[in-house]
């Protein structure tokens, strides 16, 4: 039994996992190697203490060796408070060595997935995301380092208690090592189906918290739809596959233990059995049967430990298996490029022109082009609105300008450079997006408008509330820029709520102004100061708009009037209501 057991006990892609989330154990190692210097000593005491007891049974209770038996059984006592303390040093520092090593991880993991795609959660249920940057890496925290470093230090302790035997009796050795390939053809045998079980328990766990996130958020609209029923039996469902998955790990890895169990006491038996006639025939002392039967005992405890950190090891993996999703998944290059041509800072570029030549977009690999060859030019200063019916592909484009969708064809450039080619932060801090859907942090006004951005200091934040009028709610508000923002939004109002959105937009001193209008109505005093903050806006910014509100759409410079992802007509609203197409018929609906 030594470390070749890897091979039996991990794969090469299990193997392949250790290398590389080990790496976050690199910077710890101090503590790994305090951990791993305890091992030899607590292994060592633990043999001296069995020398003792031999000593003691033969050369000082069988002779009545009172003065011996004291000094001997005092040096038992410290050699046993040396091992107790460097046992504790053991465990202390593998711990802190996985703690740190998992706060690590999970740091820089969550600093990726700020960075992953859009894409990558439209197709992924932030509660999966969620329940592997915590769940996943608390199982890791609590079994990686122990099972991993416990599997070493038992490896080390059954193999010196193996020699130990050795060198007492090596007959007696030969009965217990009659049982060793039983043990290990278990542990082939079971590793597999308990990774699989881990495997099935840890995804239906992601599955019922993903589930469990997406009800407690959409909590008002169950119960004002009285569906609560259904949504409970969902739940329900989830929360059984993941009894179900659970169950069937224990199962396994209760039949490895106890059948590892079986097997090591069947060992002890047989020693007795065959070590008591050998004493009986006086071939070796009582003291040796003793010390042989308790090294035995000793020898099958890590043994027994095999099993339980192959299942702790195995219930790691599988947590790691979840978290290299997170790990693989391809994050967005947001820094400047060295050699891009943009020096090295994020400062928003002098926008000059952007401009669409024959765009053409679909969501999905085979899905159908949302887009199909838009082609438009916006000029400093100017303001584009695009109008047209639901679906027909007007957020896409303003998607597609923020970055954030990528893989469009055709060509969209802004000032002659190719957006993709374009750093993220550099065009995210050029360009400042009015969603429809604003999501509203539970923090405090301020924060909500400034986002921490850097040139966002409350003097910044002030003059943008004041710049879209939002400063007169926000002035009566107990603790006024303090005051502090329920879940998204909950103790504001729709129209206040996009006005810290227009706030947080002009914040960031951006050069492009996108509105994504809303449609949601609002009372008429803050429609009337959300009419006057666009109107501001469009008079002093370049802005792109998808409008709703027939005053904004008047306002433009150049309306693009869209149907199936196609621009079908464009000009100024006097020129289009002329022309007596679609736009005339949109304009007929909004009076
Ligand atoms: N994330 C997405 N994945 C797949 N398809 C999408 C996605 N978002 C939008 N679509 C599809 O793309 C098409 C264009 O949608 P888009 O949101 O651009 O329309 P829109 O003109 O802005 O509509 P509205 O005025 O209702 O907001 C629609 O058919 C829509 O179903």
């Amino acid at each position: 039994m030594n470390f070749a057991w890897k091979n039996k006990l991990l794969s090469a892609e299990d193997w392949a996992l250790v290398k590389k989330f080990g790496r976050y154990f690199v910077p710890h190692r101090k503590w790994l190697y305090i951990s791993l210097a305890s091992i030899p000593i607590t292994t060592a005491g633990g043999i001296v203490l069995l020398w003792l007891v031999e000593k003691i049974v033969d050369d000082h209770i069988l002779t009545g060796d009172i003065a011996g038996l004291k000094l001997y059984t005092a040096i038992a006592g410290v050699v046993l408070v040396v091992n107790f303390l460097f046992d504790g040093l053991y465990s202390y520092s593998f711990s802190k060595a996985g703690g740190l090593a998992v706060t690590d991880m999970r740091r820089e993991l969550f600093g990726r997935s700020l960075r992953f795609p859009m894409k990558y959660y439209d197709r992924n249920p932030i509660g999966i995301t969620l329940s592997r940057l915590t769940s996943d890496m608390e199982s890791i925290t609590e079994s990686f380092a122990s099972g991993i470093l416990g599997l070493l230090a038992d490896s080390i302790r059954t193999l010196a208690l193996s020699f130990y035997l050795v060198y007492l009796n090596w007959q007696l050795s030969l009965v217990v090592a009659i049982v060793v390939p039983l043990i290990m053809l278990t542990i082939r045998y079971l590793r597999k189906k308990i990774r699989k079980a881990f495997d099935e328990s840890r995804t239906s766990l992601a599955r019922s918290a993903a589930y469990l996130q997406e009800s407690l958020y959409g909590m008002k609209t169950i119960q004002l739809y009285a569906a609560t029923e259904t949504a409970f039996r969902k739940y329900d469902g989830f929360n059984k596959q993941y009894a179900d998955a659970q169950n069937k790990s224990n199962v396994y890895d209760g039949a490895l233990y106890s059948i590892i169990d079986g097997i090591t006491s069947v060992a002890t038996a047989l020693v007795i059995w065959y070590g008591a006639a050998q004493v009986w025939d006086l071939d070796y002392t009582i003291g040796v049967l003793i010390v042989f039967i308790t090294t035995l005992g000793r020898l099958f405890i890590p043994v027994r430990q095999f099993a339980q950190q192959i299942t702790t090891i195995q219930r790691a993996l599988s947590a790691l298996d979840h978290i290299n999703v997170l790990a693989r998944q391809e994050v967005e290059e947001a820094e400047v490029a060295a050699g891009s041509g943009f020096g090295d800072s994020d400062e928003p570029l002098e926008l000059e022109e952007i401009v669409f030549d024959k765009v053409s977009f679909s969501y999905s690999d085979k899905g159908p082009d949302v887009l199909k060859n838009v082609s438009f030019t916006l000029r400093k200063g100017q303001r584009i609105a695009l109008a047209g019916s639901t679906g027909s592909g007007k957020s896409t484009i303003l998607r597609l300008l923020t970055r954030t969708y990528t893989g469009y064809r055709g060509s969209i450039r802004i000032n002659g450079v190719e957006l993709r080619d374009i750093p993220l932060n550099k065009v995210r801090n050029t360009i400042s997006l009015m969603q429809q859907d604003i999501y509203l942090f539970n923090d405090t006004v301020g924060f909500n408008i400034g986002l921490g951005r850097t040139g966002t200091g409350p003097h910044e934040i002030e003059e943008a509330a004041r710049f879209v009028f939002a400063d007169r709610f926000i002035e009566q508000l107990p603790g006024k820029y303090d005051f502090t923002i329920q879940d998204n939004g909950d103790n504001i109002s729709k129209g206040q709520g996009q006005l810290i959105s227009f706030a947080r937009a002009i914040c960031g001193n951006s050069r492009l102004i996108i509105l994504d209008e809303a449609t949601s109505a609002v009372d008429s005093i803050t429609e009337y100061y959300i009419q006057k903050a666009i109107e501001k806006i469009f008079a002093s910014r370049t802005v792109i708009a998808v409008a709703h509100r027939l005053s904004t759409i008047r306002n433009s410079d150049l309306i693009l009037v869209m149907e199936n992802g196609e621009i079908i007509e464009r000009g100024s609203h006097e020129e289009l209501i002329r022309m007596g197409g679609k736009y005339a018929g949109l304009v007929k609906e909004l009076v």
